[in-house]
């Protein structure tokens, strides 16, 4: 029997040329080193879209709107104890400039490079349906 199930909110920012930012997650995480997307948990009462906006903050310091945040997929999958549901959104439009601030390190690709680096396992099913949106 599952406890609970973990909202996490994450994004494919784009940009001009069609590639995807992808942030390493830092060595004091759990999947340490793994490449992700943006984002982060959802807290109690939280919409997701505010929950991302706070994120985007927290890890990049960029600014976006939730009209600027299209759903795109998501991913469900079990965590052991936990159930993980990952909301995936697409983000074409933000002011800023994407900085490291808490993670190891930042990479633009495009979707089907994302098979070849090690990223977390909810993640892998969701590069085929980004490639074929972007
Ligand atoms: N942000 C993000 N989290 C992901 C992805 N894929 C994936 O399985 N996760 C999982 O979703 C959960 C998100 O947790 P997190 O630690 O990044 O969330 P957070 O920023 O709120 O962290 P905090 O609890 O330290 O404040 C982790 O279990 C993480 O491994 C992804 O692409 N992006």
């Amino acid at each position: 029997m599952l406890n609970s199930t973990l909202t996490v909110v994450a994004v494919a920012l784009v940009d001009s040329q069609g590639r995807v930012l992808l942030q390493k997650r830092s060595a004091h995480r759990a999947m340490a080193g793994l490449w992700e997307f943006p984002g982060g948990k959802v807290e109690a009462g939280e919409r997701p879209e505010v929950a991302l906006i706070r994120e985007l903050k927290e890890e990049l310091g960029i600014d976006t709107d939730a009209a600027c945040l299209a759903p795109a997929t998501f991913a469900s999958a079990d965590l052991g104890e936990r159930h993980l549901l990952l909301l995936l959104y697409v983000c074409r439009k933000w002011r800023g400039t994407p900085e490291p601030l808490d993670c190891d390190g930042l990479q633009w690709v495009r979707p089907h490079q994302m098979f070849a680096l090690d990223m977390p396992p909810a993640d892998k099913p969701l590069i085929g349906l980004l490639d074929a949106l972007i």
